[in-house]
């Protein structure tokens, strides 16, 4: 188990990271989610030992990295947010360049940067020098540099920013085989949520330094759960029958936009009964009737005030 114990930054007076703590166990898809500024870089770079902590621990099996980061940094692996390469070079020879910070032996380096290789699709571009690469294959040589010394654990920050979305697609399955074939642990911060909804086993959400919720989807889902949104479609407006409803003390909230009413009432309200002896009583016809579950989306701005993307 990778894990972050009551880990914090401070840059002069700016608290970054504020008594943060998470964990990856081996075989899972993690999600970080945060706004802008939220604190995720600073928590991931000190994770992987790149900048020191104010205070707090980052542990691998119970053993502390920051005593031992060598041996952190031989099962751990780090996409960077920026793309971190060499562009006069190739893939292949920016591959065994990050292969021999590992110190890598050579005959295991040359046959780790083909299986690489294919693993971000890259095969059939051996020659071309990475600044003739396109934006999606930049990010997904990104990924291989962070593979080369087959890494247990994976930390990716917002591997798919500015990119297509063919290449998106194409990164997220590979995240999905790395982690189902290769047993890759991985911890994903994305500013898309649809990405870490797809991906991600359980998830952290953090603003202003610190996780202020985290779980499995539905856990997540669930604090938002107290109450649920009805959006009824009529055939036509009928007054008396929006009058009506808003008589109905169990409503806490009434919306109305042309023909459809949106409502919203505790969980274990059951409108049914009522919403067909309205429209009986008034000759509303019903056009349909549609509860919604709270999204991720939703969750995410009720607990931090913000939209994830900005
Ligand atoms: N080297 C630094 N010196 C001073 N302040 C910093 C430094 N790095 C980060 N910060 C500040 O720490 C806070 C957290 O920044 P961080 O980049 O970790 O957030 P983030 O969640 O990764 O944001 P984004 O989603 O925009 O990448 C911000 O207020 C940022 O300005």
């Amino acid at each position: 188990m990778l894990e972050a114990i009551g880990l914090s930054k401070t840059f002069k007076k700016i608290k970054a990271v504020d008594n943060l703590s998470l964990y990856v166990e081996r075989g899972e898809i993690v999600g970080l989610l945060g706004p802008n500024g939220a604190g995720k870089s600073t928590a991931i770079a000190m994770i992987s030992t790149l900048i020191p902590t104010s205070n707090g621990d980052v542990r691998i099996d119970n053993k502390s990295a920051l005593q031992h980061p060598n041996e952190l940094r031989k099962i751990l692996g780090v996409v960077p947010q920026e793309i971190a390469l060499y562009e006069e070079l190739t893939a292949r020879e920016n591959l065994k360049f990050f292969g021999r910070i590992h110190k890598m032996p050579k005959a295991q380096l040359n046959a780790r940067i083909e299986e690489v290789l294919e693993q971000i699709g890259l095969q059939d571009q051996p020659k071309k020098l990475v600044k003739h690469y396109s934006g999606g294959m930049k990010r997904r040589l990104n990924i291989g540099a962070a593979l080369i010394h087959e890494p247990e654990f994976l930390i990716m920050d917002e591997p798919t920013v500015g990119i297509d979305p063919q290449s998106r697609n194409y990164i997220l399955e590979t995240v999905k085989l790395l982690n189902k074939e290769k047993k890759v642990s991985i911890l994903y911060t994305s500013h898309y949520m649809e990405e870490v909804e797809y991906l991600c086993d359980r998830i952290y959400i953090m603003d202003s330094g610190h996780i202020i919720a985290s779980g499995s989807k539905d856990e997540i889902k669930n604090i938002l759960s107290s109450e649920k949104t009805i959006r009824i479609k009529l055939e036509r407006t009928v007054t008396e029958f929006v009058e009506g409803l808003k008589r109905e003390t169990v409503i806490s909230q009434l919306k109305e936009k042309g023909e459809t009413i949106t409502v919203t009432v505790a969980k274990d309200v059951n409108l049914f009964p009522k919403l067909l002896s309205l429209s009986e009583q008034t000759g509303a016809i019903l056009v349909s009737v549609d509860v919604d579950a709270p999204s991720l989306e939703d969750v995410f701005l009720h607990l931090t005030g913000k939209e994830l993307r900005n």
